[in-house]
């Protein structure tokens, strides 16, 4: 994608899009709607308005957006041959003209001005920024203003937690704190001799159960070259020695794809700077593990995920309250459920504690007050009763069962499928030649042995270790086969 510099420094917050990467960028945008102007470079009167739409643009797309992941402002310059065909399909009949739409909408869509019912809709106010600005706020419900300032911006969020559409847009956050997390293992090096299997465990499991697919890959391709990366023969037992230096990790950061992190949250964004993000991305990746893997690995996935938290989350505070909590845990678990419904009330222990706490110091998001989870605007049937204490504290009897199938609901399949969907082919292509099957979230294995491995063990782990040894041989017998025919 092409980020222009116009003049001097100043770089276009608008995304300038061709024939070429339309389609794709668009269906891949995890934004809900977007403006498009259709302009031409050679039109005097589109010059003088770029400065204007602009200004719109800066509110809402690039590193410095006020509020970003809301509103894409894109233009295309129908003065380039190759968009012709594109003006047409949106019957460009003069210049500017902007449209309105969900950004999946225009990937495939067309703009007939007969059919006025269409959800792409011809922007008929925007020739100043405080008209088009207008506009933008009448479609989405919201207040934006020109003049409002980055993070200040607590009463004009859209978006509200309690909201169940909203955790459909969540893949992206789960993305983007799975990123941050090896960022942070690489760049405080902390991949060493007594840290390494717990990491190779965390990865097996991304690889097998990852809600997003580009993160399966990624975790895939960073476990085939673990151990020429990090080999664990460099190590003595009880050396404690950084290893990653012997290798270009950097290569290797981008684990759920180059264009990730983004540098943005749309979930867990909070109202302020310092509030939500990862820490709320990782709860959400976490939560969406534990309704994906099967019953038999559980207990493993409860040790990954403790195991990560122990080893590479760090926030001191955290990871010792919650050994304190997973140190409590004295049975091992054997069902999915068990594991899914640890994890909830585990967080909403953190919840509780940090009620208190958040409300004593004034650090939390005023946006978004800790809760007990689900609150009933999300699951009514999750409440059996409810009432207050008399320090005022809320006491829920929860249905349990209803509780497990609306977390089975809400981080199954609603995070990642319509989505994944969107991913461009060349990573289908990819994940292929890694054996990872999209549509099960399983990895495909060679041999059939291997099958009965899985079965028999019915554990992600010893599936992914066995599958991390083919894929070596692979890789050897490719260099083999190389190395003859020179
Ligand atoms: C493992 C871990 C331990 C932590 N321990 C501490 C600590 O000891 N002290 C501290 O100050 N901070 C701790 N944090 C950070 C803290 O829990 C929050 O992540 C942070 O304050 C941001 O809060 P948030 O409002 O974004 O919601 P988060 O608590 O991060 O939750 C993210 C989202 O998960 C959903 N959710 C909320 N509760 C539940 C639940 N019970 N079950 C399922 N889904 C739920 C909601 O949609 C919510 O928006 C911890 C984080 C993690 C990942």
């Amino acid at each position: 994608l092409r980020t222009l510099v116009d003049s001097g420094d100043i770089r276009d917050a608008a995304v300038e899009l061709n024939a070429s990467n339309f389609e794709s960028f668009l269906k891949e945008s995890p934004l809900k709607f977007a403006v498009v102007e259709f302009f031409a470079s050679w039109c005097p009167a589109c010059r003088n308005y770029k400065p204007q739409y602009e200004k719109v643009a800066r509110l809402f797309n690039g590193p410095d957006a006020v509020h970003p992941g809301i509103v894409l402002l894109a233009r295309v310059d129908c003065a380039m041959k190759v968009n012709t065909d594109l003006c047409s399909r949106f019957s460009v009949s003069r210049y500017p003209m902007l449209f309105w739409g969900p950004p999946r909408k225009f990937s495939d869509g067309r703009w007939d001005p007969k059919k006025n019912k269409d959800e792409i809709q011809e922007v008929d106010e925007w020739r100043t920024p405080d008209l088009l600005l207008n506009y933008i706020n009448k479609r989405i419900g919201s207040s934006f203003s020109l003049s409002d300032d980055k993070y200040e911006n607590e009463n004009t969020l859209p978006m509200n937690a309690s909201d169940p559409e909203e955790i459909s847009r969540a893949i992206y956050d789960i993305e983007e704190s799975t990123a941050q997390a090896f960022q942070i293992i690489f760049q405080n090096k902390m991949i060493k001799s007594n840290t390494r299997s717990e990491l190779i465990k965390f990865l097996q499991l991304l690889v097998a159960h990852h809600p997003s697919k580009r993160c399966r890959k990624g975790s895939a391709e960073m476990l085939v070259n673990f151990d020429d990366l990090w080999p664990s023969n460099h190590l003595s037992v009880s050396s404690q020695d950084t290893i990653v230096e012997e290798v270009d990790a950097s290569r290797y950061y981008h684990i759920c794809g180059k264009e990730i992190p983004r540098g943005y949250w749309i979930f867990c964004r909070g109202s302020k700077e310092d509030t939500r993000g990862y820490s709320c991305g990782l709860w959400v990746l976490f939560h969406s593990l534990s309704v994906r893997i099967e019953d038999g690995e559980s207990n493993l996935t409860f040790t990954a995920i403790c195991d990560f938290i122990q080893n590479f989350f760090t926030c001191d505070e955290c990871r010792q309250h919650f050994h304190e909590m997973s140190s409590g845990v004295s049975v091992p678990f054997n069902k999915t459920r068990d594991l899914a419904m640890w994890l909830w009330h585990a967080h909403n222990k953190v919840n509780q504690r940090l009620m208190v706490k958040e409300k004593e110091l004034g650090t939390g998001d005023p946006r978004f007050p800790k809760i007990m989870w689900p609150p009933k605007q999300l699951c009514p049937s999750c409440y059996l009763s409810s009432s207050r204490d008399s320090n005022g504290l809320e006491k829920i009897k929860w249905d349990e069962n209803e509780v497990f199938k609306f977390l089975v609901r809400h981080y199954g399949k609603t995070i990642s499928s319509s989505k994944e969907a969107t991913l461009s082919s060349n990573e289908d292509d990819a994940s292929s030649t890694y054996g990872i099957s999209s549509s099960s979230n399983a990895i495909v294995v060679p041999v059939g042995a291997a099958l009965a491995i899985a079965i028999a063990s019915c554990a992600f782990g010893a599936l992914a270790c066995f599958w991390r040894t083919q894929q070596k041989n692979r890789k050897y017998l490719h260099k083999l086969h190389s190395l003859k025919n020179i």
